[in-house]
């Protein structure tokens, strides 16, 4: 394969038949043309004997060949081209039954009949063998869509995790081209490994049967071979990768002809319109005046976009059925073989740069930038500037600059280099987290271990009074007064006819979200509108309480709860076990939760004050004020005071009102200055109580689950060897590998075929392992949808596209 543009190479081959229609279809002695002739059909429907006839000219005939030749000719130089980095797709296209499947897998009776797929996977690692001078690393992956569903056709395979099926998507990357997003990529080491995933891959493939194919595959299948390789001898060596794709495309059917119905009519009308798209997509691209191409049209135009216009060696074989009762759809094959002969794709070796080397590279670039960097200070007469990261000693230095910032005794802090100003930044942080740290230590210091025992004082705040005209934040001046947000507002109102009920209704909508999937309610103990011993009980759990019901609360070990009743074998009631839970296992954080809600009460009643006081502040300063005002305006009325020299003065009692207002602001600052950092407080302090209640609630959960809702052969299982595992993270590995010791007991022995070349023992080996596999798992129900694995084991179910290869004799 050449690096500059080519042409798609296209093959035709034809499917061996007795009835080969000689005169409809003419192969030219050069090999590489086709003639068709076709009766002309009259305009009512008959038959005559005027003859149409259509030339294609492609890159070979492959008529009466062996499956090596077509191997050689079509596959041989795509193969080896990925081994050097170029992406390389072989495609199968064909109207049903015409050997497609026969072609790509291969569907003979013995190894010498393998199709492309199998010879590639031999020459790739028999390459790799001779290639010593490279480390190469294959990977492999399945990928079948069926009815416009991608499918991962080896998601069966042990060990595979992540989305699947449902979740799987084609995506295009920049950088990346175009992948299947939840597609599993197997590595493999050799020919046998990888000869297993094929025949596992073959036997999850949808089949049918209809009058054209016993075993038609109802599917688009895209086999693909990921390579990578990377130089052992020349350390500065690129890498490169490429990827083989090998494509057994659905075949196209008439209904007329194959009779499909029900679930094989709406297969085939997927695959119609999807090979109908692949149509329109090879369309666009033989077109080069057109500048658009529908390839998100469907999902295979999608996935096969690189490989159909892109970087990619792309040869086609565009298989026939040689009956003359055929010849339409034979026409219209040849007719697609040759407008994709007329579709360009430019091949180019992916190569990469290795990380490793890159680093390399970078770090002597900046070994240069930094020498240029030098060489300018010392022109600049800059001297002393270092780049180097900074020492201890400086970033000590650093350190107390930012003190001296901090505390005030420094103005500015002088900027030299970058190093210097993020060291600058990490030592603000470092000085604002312990400030936060201290402030913690000490509210935990001054409020500890205090139980709360006393009523909440007055009503939720959403209830609270707000009375006209209170303080708040200040205008003006930097300080100046004004009106607080409701929320800053906290006025002691109790509504003295308002009824027992709805207080009660109206205290428990105190809801605390903890977060989306779990809330609870905080009740407190005695309130006026707790209900009665008939109340019902809820667990703590996800779910908003109904108003009027009150929650277990969390600290409230002396509530009354009626519990439900509980069977003998059954778990107990969550209320019940959640008490137990926070005298036992759960005792510390409840304590320390107890003492961060006392804390929490502390702190709000303390709020509560000095909005009080402040408010009380703001209203004085108002009247003041207004007398001021009202006393100027007398003394104006009356002509101004002046003093022995003339200038104005004020009397006696306008002096007074000023020395009070002045002093009434005074004492309003102070307290609106405590009354914020009391609100700060309050905020922390719920933040700890709301962490502290989710942590009590996990631990809840967990504790539960472990303790009465998993079975103990579970816990068993999952206490085993790395240790005890939460419920919901069970290793796939471990779930397998019950699965496996069940496959390996229920594995029957079966024959085991004779090589019959030395080079065929991956081969047999890996169809050996297939067969056991296949044996050991169960039929799938009904007669719809049809696996292979579930269809071709022998049982005479007939509809087995692939057993020819495992049938050896
Ligand atoms: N070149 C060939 N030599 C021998 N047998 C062949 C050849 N081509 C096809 N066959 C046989 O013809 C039958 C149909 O072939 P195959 O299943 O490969 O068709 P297909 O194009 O894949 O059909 P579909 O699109 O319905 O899946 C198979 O039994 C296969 O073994």
């Amino acid at each position: 394969m050449t690096a500059s543009g080519s042409e798609v190479r296209v093959y035709v081959r034809t499917r061996p038949t007795a009835a080969f229609a000689q005169d409809l279809i003419e192969y030219l002695p050069d090999k590489e043309t086709v003639n068709i002739h076709q009766r002309r059909v009259s305009r009512k429907g008959i038959v005559n004997n005027q003859l149409s006839s259509w030339s294609f000219h492609l890159d070979g005939v492959l008529h009466d060949v062996s499956q090596e030749e077509v191997y050689e000719c079509v596959a041989r130089s795509v193969v080896l081209g990925a081994l050097e980095g170029y992406n390389g797709t072989v495609m199968c296209f064909g109207q049903t039954g015409a050997g497609k499947t026969y072609t790509m897998t291969g569907a003979t009776e013995s190894y010498r009949q393998r199709g492309i797929i199998p010879r590639a996977l031999q020459e790739v690692f028999r390459e790799i063998e001779l290639r010593a001078d490279y480390s190469f690393s294959v990977r492999l992956s399945y990928l079948e869509i069926y009815n416009e569903t991608l499918v991962d056709l080896l998601s069966s395979v042990k060990g595979v995790q992540g989305p699947q099926g449902g979740n799987m998507a084609v995506i295009e990357e920049a950088g990346r081209g175009i992948w299947v997003k939840g597609l599993s990529l197997h590595p493999i080491h050799n020919e046998e490994e990888a000869l297993n995933l094929l025949f596992e891959g073959e036997m999850n493939r949808i089949i049918g049967a209809h009058a054209l194919n016993k075993h038609s595959s109802r599917s688009h299948c895209i086999f693909t071979i990921h390579i990578e390789s990377r130089s052992c001898t020349q350390s500065d060596a690129k890498y490169v990768t490429s990827k083989l794709n090998l494509v057994d495309l659905a075949g196209s059917e008439r209904l007329s002809k194959t009779g499909s119905e029900g679930q094989g009519q709406k297969e085939a009308m997927y695959i119609n319109k999807s090979l109908s798209f692949l149509e329109q997509a090879i369309l666009a691209l033989a077109d080069r005046r057109r500048e658009h191409v529908p390839f998100r049209q469907s999902k295979l135009t999608h996935a096969l976009k690189d490989s159909l216009g892109g970087n990619c060696n792309t040869v086609l074989v565009a298989n026939i059925y040689g009956e003359a009762a055929q010849i339409e759809e034979t026409l219209s094959t040849l007719r697609f073989a040759s407008r994709m002969k007329c579709v360009r794709t430019v091949p180019s070796i992916n190569e990469h740069d290795d990380p490793v080397l890159q680093v390399r590279r970078l770090q002597k670039e900046i070994r240069l930038l930094k020498q240029e960097l030098s060489i300018q200070n010392t022109l600049a007469n800059r001297r002393g500037v270092s780049y180097e990261p900074l020492s201890e000693t400086q970033v000590a230095e650093v350190k107390s600059q930012v003190r001296r910032y901090l505390e005030g005794s420094a103005n500015q802090i002088m900027i030299v280099n970058v190093r210097q100003v993020q060291e600058v930044f990490a030592q603000f942080k470092q000085a604002m987290q312990e400030q936060e740290q201290r402030i913690r230590e000490k509210l935990l210091q001054d409020y500890s271990l205090v139980e709360k025992t006393a009523k909440t004082e007055g009503p939720p705040p959403e209830e609270r009074h707000e009375p006209k005209g209170t303080a708040g934040k200040l205008e003006g001046r930097g300080f100046g007064l004004g009106m607080a947000p409701p929320s800053e507002r906290y006025v002691q109102s109790v509504l003295p006819n308002r009824s027992k009920a709805k207080r009660a209704k109206e205290m428990s909508s105190q809801m605390i979200p903890v977060n989306s999937s779990c809330r609870f309610f905080v009740s407190r103990k005695g309130d006026a509108g707790s209900p009665g011993p008939n109340r019902q009980a809820e667990a703590p759990g996800p779910g908003p309480r109904p108003a009027g019901q009150e929650d277990p609360n969390l600290e409230s070990q002396d509530q009354e709860t009626q519990l439900a009743g509980t069977r003998a074998d059954s778990p107990p009631p969550k209320e019940e076990a959640f008490e137990d839970f926070k005298v036992e296992r759960g005792s510390e954080i409840n304590r320390i939760l107890k003492e961060n809600k006392a804390v929490l009460l502390e702190r709000r009643a303390l709020l509560r004050t000095l909005t009080d006081t402040v408010n009380e502040v703001k209203r004085e300063i108002d009247k003041t004020a207004s007398d001021l005002r009202t006393t100027r305006e007398q003394r104006l009325s009356q002509g101004e005071f002046v003093g022995v020299e003339g200038e104005p003065v004020l009397d006696e009692e306008e002096l007074s009102l000023v020395l009070r207002l002045r002093e009434l602001k005074g004492r309003y600052r102070q307290e609106y200055e405590e009354l914020v950092n009391t609100k700060a407080e309050v905020r922390y302090c719920q933040h700890l109580v709301d962490q502290c209640r989710i942590r009590l609630l996990t631990e809840f959960e967990i504790w539960y689950n472990e303790s009465f809702l998993l079975p103990e052969e579970v816990q068993t299982i999952l206490n085993s060897n790395n240790g005890p595992l939460r419920p919901g993270l069970v290793p796939v590995d471990k779930a397998l590998a019950l699965e496996e010791d069940e496959e390996d007991r229920t594995a029957c022995l079966r024959q085991t075929p004779r090589p019959d070349s030395p080079n065929a023992v991956s081969f047999y080996n890996a169809h050996n392992r297939t067969l056991k596999r296949r044996g050991s798992r169960p039929q799938s129900q009904g007669s719809g949808q049809r696996r292979r694995s579930s269809s071709r084991m022998g049982t005479g179910a007939g509809r087995v596209k692939f057993p020819a290869i495992f049938s050896v004799t």
